[in-house]
């Protein structure tokens, strides 16, 4: 197989598809691997390093797409990449279908295989491939919420450490997985107050016994969700229900509520946010406000600490990845039940229930397992 890394093209998206240790596995698995260059670069990683693992070097992204199998990307294809995808293709990345209608009619056009890493799902109901950003958009979330806090970036001049003498700042966590857990866990080495709601008892019971004393796992329901609110001045929005658009707790009203130049980062806006205000932002204009309340959307968080993300994202990919080029998408979704969650698509066919929910469009969805045989 032939396999491809192009260079991300989102909004200071640093990340990039594969490391030149992936490149290694690949070529000593006995496949070809094609780079685009300079596709490293934000991750500090050099063409050098691409060809002394064994890839050869393209000039340019339409290259990479044209000649390759299996695309290896970070991010979601933008428009600008729609027309690279060829009919047939594995495209092995994050998509987060469900928050993007246009992403999804796009794919379905192009007949793409679209392994998507936020759905593959081991049997314990773990997320091997969505993890490891998500404990870094986790630990960047409080700093993130922290920084807005400031005065000067719209917030209400809060410093959410405390002075001796001035009470610390509290902090909402809604959603107590790995971006609730992590940002759970700086929130309170910031010495913060930090309430983490969660409506599944086992991810509480887990949260009282692993965390500091200053975090106090709640269950999440309308009254505990709008008491956490009027108190905070971080919420840091972090729920999940894989695949699906995520639902929307914190609604417009709520935000009369809430304090003026509180701080709301959504995490959970690459699945569509979990705020109802919540709109997808950039890393170049991060935050805008509604009724007083600053609003930190970015959808690639993890982009701004590209190298730590890329080695971190690589480490899990790589395991799955090889599965999908040594065995090809259809044996290795059959013989691997977590892979065959990560099916979001199969040429012209959605493939992934959520996917179709989200849009209506049930007529173009088909169980993974009838689809491949
Ligand atoms: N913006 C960005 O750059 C990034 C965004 N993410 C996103 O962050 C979100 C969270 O991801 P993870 O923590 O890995 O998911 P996870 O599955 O580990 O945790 C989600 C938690 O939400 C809880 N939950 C579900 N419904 C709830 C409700 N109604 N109230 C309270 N809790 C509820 C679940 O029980 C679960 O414990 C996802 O949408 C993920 O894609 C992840 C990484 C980077
Ligand atoms: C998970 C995700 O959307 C990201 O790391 O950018
Ligand atoms: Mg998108």
């Amino acid at each position: 197989m032939r396999i491809g890394c192009p260079k991300e093209v989102k909004d200071n998206e640093f990340r990039v598809g594969l490391i030149p240790a992936a490149v290694k596995a690949y070529v000593d698995a006995g496949h070809e691997v094609v780079v685009e260059k300079g596709a490293g670069v934000g991750s500090n990683i050099t063409d050098e390093e691409y060809k002394a693992a064994g890839a050869k070097i393209l000039d340019s992204a339409k290259e990479v797409w044209a000649t390759s199998d299996m695309i290896v990307k970070v991010k979601e294809p933008l428009p600008q990449e729609y027309d690279l995808m060829r009919e047939n293709q594995i495209i092995y990345t994050y998509f987060h279908f469900a928050a993007d209608e246009e992403l999804t009619k796009a794919c379905l056009e192009k007949k793409i295989i679209a392994i998507a890493y936020e759905t593959v799902q081991e049997a314990d109901g773990s997320l091997p491939l969505l993890k490891p950003m998500s404990t870094i958009a986790g630990r960047m979330a409080c700093l993130m919420g922290a920084y807005y806090l400031g005065k000067p970036h719209g917030g209400m001049g809060l410093l959410p450490t405390g002075v001796p003498g001035v009470a610390p700042a509290n902090i909402l966590v809604i959603g107590g997985g790995s971006v609730g857990s992590n940002a759970a866990r700086v929130g309170a080495g910031l010495g913060a107050r930090v309430t983490i709601l969660d409506v599944n008892p086992n991810a509480l019971e887990r949260l009282a016994q692993t965390m500091p004393s200053n975090v106090f796992p709640v269950f999440s329901d309308s009254h505990t969700l709008e008491a956490g609110l009027r108190e905070a001045d971080i919420v840091v929005g972090a729920v999940l229900i894989p695949g699906a658009k995520a639902p929307k707790l914190v609604k417009r009203e709520h935000l009369k509520m809430m304090k003026p130049g509180s701080v709301i980062v959504d995490v959970a806006i690459d699945q569509g946010g979990c705020t109802e205000t919540s709109k997808p932002t950039t890393h170049s204009d991060p935050v805008y406000i509604v009724d007083g309340v600053v609003h930190y959307c970015v959808a690639n968080m993890p982009g701004a600490y590209a190298r730590t993300a890329t080695y971190a994202l690589n480490n899990s990919t790589i395991l799955y990845g090889l599965q999908l080029v040594k065995k090809g998408v259809e044996r290795a979704v059959k013989e691997n039940p977590a892979l065959l969650k990560g099916l979001n698509m199969y040429k012209g066919i959605i493939t992934f229930k959520p996917v179709a929910e989200a849009f209506g469009m049930m007529d173009h969805y088909k169980p993974a397992e009838e689809v491949i045989r």
